[in-house]
């Protein structure tokens, strides 16, 4: 099973993209060591689970066509510094690089939960990143139901007072849950640049009213 929450509603994509039927953005994967993000990215990439995947922080680059839509996805999978007291989790290039961002923590850790709302208050104070752009928080691991130390319904809340999109998954047992989360964060960045198209737009009529109106006062 999947569980998910939409983020707010924005204006459609669909109503405002011009090429609906390509995508490219950047995601930027993070949480706490050992949750999944290698799994979450390989899993996506090659539709496979594999298991150990080693402690390499890597850029991958996807080009896919999926439900007719062309995407070229760059995928992010980033480390935990070790040293989190005297590092912040996330660095400023992470930010400027990133359009989106999949925060995982596993449902059997707390304190990756923890890691997660950490990062979501770090993602949303940094000014880099504008503060449209969109962030999913994954729950991953669903399969170790026994070992359960978050609930469905406290993923789900933080996600909603956070205004982000959530998920429960588990990228050991199911490819479908890992590509829903890849296919609503590309929406959801496509919401985010129609959007900010849209308040360009604003900005230029507002502009160009107050530029007549200017010289009609000069006058
Ligand atoms: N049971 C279960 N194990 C998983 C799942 N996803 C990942 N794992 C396991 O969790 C461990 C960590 O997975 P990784 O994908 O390496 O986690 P990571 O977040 O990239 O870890 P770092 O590289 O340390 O940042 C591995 O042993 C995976 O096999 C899942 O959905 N269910």
């Amino acid at each position: 099973m999947v569980v998910l929450v939409k983020p707010s509603p924005q204006l459609s994509s669909k109503a405002m993209d011009g090429n609906q039927n390509k995508v490219e953005a950047k995601v930027l994967l993070l949480g706490a060591e050992n949750v999944g993000k290698s799994a979450l990215t390989v899993r996506f990439i090659t539709k496979r689970f594999i298991g150990e995947y080693g402690d390499i922080e890597s850029i991958y680059s996807h080009i896919d066509k999926v439900e007719g839509r062309e995407i070229s996805l760059r995928i992010w999978d980033s480390l935990y510094p070790q040293s989190c007291e005297t590092t912040e989790s996330i660095s400023d290039k992470q930010l400027q690089w990133a359009d989106g961002v999949i925060l995982v923590y596993s449902i059997c850790d707390r304190s990756s939960f923890e890691v997660v709302q950490q990062q979501v208050q770090l993602i949303r104070q940094a000014r880099k990143l504008s503060a449209s752009a969109p962030i999913i928080i994954v729950g991953n691991k669903q399969d170790l139901q026994h070992q359960r130390a978050v609930s469905s319904e406290e993923g789900r809340l933080f996600a909603l007072s956070s205004d982000c999109g959530f998920f429960e998954i588990s990228a050991a047992e199911t490819y479908h849950g890992v590509l829903l989360v890849f296919h609503e964060i590309l929406d959801l960045i496509k919401e985010s640049r129609a959007l900010k198209r849209g308040m360009a737009g604003i900005k230029g009529i507002v502009k160009s009213v107050s530029a007549v109106f200017g010289k009609k006062r000069e006058n």
